[in-house]
């Protein structure tokens, strides 16, 4: 059994390890142990328990996942973010996204948006590497159809040379609605899927892949973050249905298995999250306040997650260790926490930035950094 042969494996390691590697080591072993022999449940009722809903223990994915700071790491190691949004309309999602990638304690956060919207993105924080590359039909409409192409083709070029250096993309936020762009962005798409990057589908992303479930179908490093109209469309398109509250988590389970097991976190009271084989939740306490931006902190948390996850060496058939399910756990959990401490400071008020500004409380609530 992998689980058990990389636990038993680990403790091997333990000794090399520098005191901060091992203690974080060590909770990931605690972690695995608790979950296949503590509750002194046997594997068969471990896998049939997978199967069924229930509410994930997000403090000890947390803990699981989040690594140690270790002074050994270089920059780059805790994760590098590329966000894919950023428009006329919209600057405020994709920053939300991005900033919240680096609070939460990745090391570099990208944003690739249109050239409109890139001085406004840099503007409101210089610590984002903003690409100014994207194009709106409106910038290119003058153009013959094969310079159509050759902008297509340079936009593509921009995000190409950056693609390998990414553990995740965040393809939606703020991104607008714009015939030309949205197809950059589905080539986008194809070039993470060939170097193998994981990325988290959001916002106008989901419009996108909704119209285009080829995208996503059967990518298993794919995750899907919809509100409740981005489900809405996704069941209609894909299960040809209306969204059943009844059967809410086999409905889920039916979508992500018929997207070919892409892994699909449905934000609402509870957010719910399938790959298709198993279901979780999670219901922790947040906030009664429902300000925009508040799910383009979470599809920054689940990248910065899912890439640390992806780190821990576990297996990845295991849905008590997949990484995306993992991902989708940890954001969820941090940014519930992260929801109620800012209610509890500015009640009524409470905005979005209010919420990132107590990402790093409540995770060092959780993972103390020493
Ligand atoms: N501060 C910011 O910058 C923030 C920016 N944000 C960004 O906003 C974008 C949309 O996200 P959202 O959450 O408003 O989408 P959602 O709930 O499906 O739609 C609600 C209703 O509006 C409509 N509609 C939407 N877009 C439309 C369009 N382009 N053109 C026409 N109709 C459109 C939609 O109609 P429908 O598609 O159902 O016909 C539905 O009735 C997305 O990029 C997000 O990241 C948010 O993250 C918040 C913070
Ligand atoms: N009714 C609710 N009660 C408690 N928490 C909720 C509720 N609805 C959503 N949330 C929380 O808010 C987070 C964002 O979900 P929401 O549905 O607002 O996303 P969104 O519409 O995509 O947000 P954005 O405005 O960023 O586009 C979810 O992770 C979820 O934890
Ligand atoms: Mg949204």
């Amino acid at each position: 059994m992998l689980v058990k042969r990389s636990v038993i494996s680990g403790l091997g390691r333990l000794t090399s390890h520098s005191p901060s590697s091992s203690s974080s080591v060590l909770r990931r072993q605690q972690f695995l142990v608790r979950t296949l022999c503590g509750s002194q449940i046997h594997r068969p009722t471990l896998i049939r328990a997978m199967n069924s809903t229930s509410e994930a223990d997000a403090e000890s994915v947390l803990r699981t996942v989040t690594p140690s700071l270790d002074p050994k790491r270089h920059k780059g190691q805790a994760g590098k973010i590329a966000v894919i949004g950023g428009c006329r309309e919209y600057t405020g999602a994709p920053y939300f996204a991005a900033i919240s990638a680096l609070k939460i304690g990745a090391d570099l956060s990208h944003v690739f948006c249109t050239k409109d919207a890139a001085p406004v993105i840099k503007s409101y924080s210089p610590e984002l590497i903003v690409h100014p590359v994207l194009e709106e039909s409106y910038s290119i409409s003058q153009l013959s159809e094969e310079d159509q192409r050759k902008v297509q083709d340079k936009v593509l070029g921009e995000v190409d040379k950056w693609m390998e250096r990414f553990d995740c993309l965040v393809i939606g936020p703020g991104l607008g609605r714009d015939p030309f762009l949205l197809e950059c962005v589905s080539k986008i798409m194809l070039l993470a899927k060939k170097f193998n990057v994981p990325f988290v589908v959001d916002g106008d992303g989901l419009f996108l892949v909704t119209n285009s479930i080829d995208l996503v179908h059967r990518y298993p490093l794919a995750v899907l973050t919809p509100n409740v109209n981005e489900y809405k469309r996704l069941v209609q398109k894909v299960l040809n249905c209306e969204v059943d509250e009844e059967n809410a988590e086999d409905q889920l389970r039916s979508l992500a298995k018929q997207i070919g097991g892409v892994t699909i976190l449905r934000k609402g009271k509870s957010d719910l999250i399938s790959n298709g084989e198993t279901v979780k939740s999670v219901s922790i306490y947040g906030s009664p306040r429902r300000c925009g931006g508040q799910g383009d902190i979470l599809s920054g948390g689940v990248a910065v997650f899912l890439s640390w996850a992806r780190q821990l060496k576990s297996d990845p058939e295991s849905p008590s260790e997949n990484p995306a399910i993992l991902g989708c756990i940890a954001a969820s959990g941090l940014l519930r926490k992260a929801a109620s401490l800012a209610f509890t400071k500015h009640k009524r008020s409470t905005l979005t930035s209010d919420i990132i500004e107590c990402l790093g409380e409540s995770l060092e609530d959780i993972c103390p950094a020493s």
